[in-house]
């Protein structure tokens, strides 16, 4: 569905810093990828690109990404924005930077949506949403509350239900439970694998915490200084790490039982 082709990005034009350096990896359908890597590796950089945000200053110096969404003809990252919501959605970190604190939930959920959606009737846009919501475990009369009014994990979960709601192929989700409590965060990444599951399309989480991607993801990628290192099926490289710092990060968690059962206690430890 991404095909990431020996991409190099960075921000600046004179001054070019390099972020990500000749990265090439791809997602594909119905599966949970894992973005693994320390601090100022390039993960957050390489999302944005594939998402097609380049309003931060970023810049593709080379190399091609390109995403072949189901009945669609391949796009140019360059030309994403015109899938968001639709095709590809991001969940950033920090939920009160994203959400707007002047206006209620409902507002800018339905704003966020794409033009034929947001056509016909409010009241049965509304009903649609509270349904939605409810499946989600969600209260619908978060609708009516302003950001500042509900705690950081609620805060998290609407902008897993926005990114959600359309029902795109691919949900982008970057630390999106970065600075929450632990039951909070195990709500939020159940919450996020169980729309993965009702939709059957694919989640990238980028996470640094390599026993989250261990619980659900099918697939990692580890990045390390700018460069993707290292990919394959999760049970594959944590049985047999090839990079030196992929080795590191598995070296330094605690004992695991099995995905199994790690799962099971999570949805145990989970209200
Ligand atoms: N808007 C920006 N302008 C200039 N440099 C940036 C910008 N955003 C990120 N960088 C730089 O790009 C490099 C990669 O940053 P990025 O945020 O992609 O890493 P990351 O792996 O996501 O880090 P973290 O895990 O801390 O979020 C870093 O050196 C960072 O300082």
């Amino acid at each position: 569905m991404i095909e990431v082709d020996n991409v190099t990005l960075g921000y600046g034009s004179r001054n070019f810093i390099t972020a990500v350096d000749g990265a090439s990896m791809t997602i594909g359908r119905n599966e949970i990828v894992g973005v693994a890597g320390e601090s100022g590796s390039g993960k957050s950089t390489l999302m944005r690109a594939i998402y097609g945000d380049f309003s931060t200053g970023l810049r593709l110096r080379s190399g091609r990404i390109t995403a072949t969404f189901p009945d669609r003809a391949p796009i140019d990252c360059s030309e994403m924005r015109k899938t968001w919501w639709q095709d590809i959605s991001y969940v950033p970190q920090g939920s009160m930077s994203v959400l707007n604190p002047l206006m209620k939930v409902h507002k800018q959920l339905i704003d966020g949506l794409p033009k034929h959606k947001r056509k016909g009737d409010r009241r049965a846009i509304r009903r649609d949403l509270e349904t939605f919501l409810a499946g989600l475990d969600l209260d619908p009369s978060v609708l009516d509350a302003y950001p500042h009014q509900l705690s950081g994990g609620m805060r998290q979960r609407v902008l897993v239900a926005i990114a959600s709601y359309v029902g795109p192929h691919l949900i982008l989700a970057d630390e999106p439970t970065t600075a929450l409590d632990v039951v909070v965060q195990k709500r939020i990444l159940l919450m996020l694998v169980e729309i993965q599951r009702r939709l059957g399309n694919t989640l990238v989480l980028v996470s640094h915490d390599l026993g989250v991607h261990y619980q659900i993801a099918d697939r990692l990628i580890i990045m390390f200084k700018g460069e993707v290192v290292e990919t394959g099926p999760t049970d594959e490289i944590f049985a047999n790490p090839k990079h030196e710092y992929t080795q590191r990060l598995i070296g330094s968690l605690p004992r695991l039982g099995t995905r199994k059962s790690t799962v099971t206690a999570l949805r145990r430890a989970t209200p």
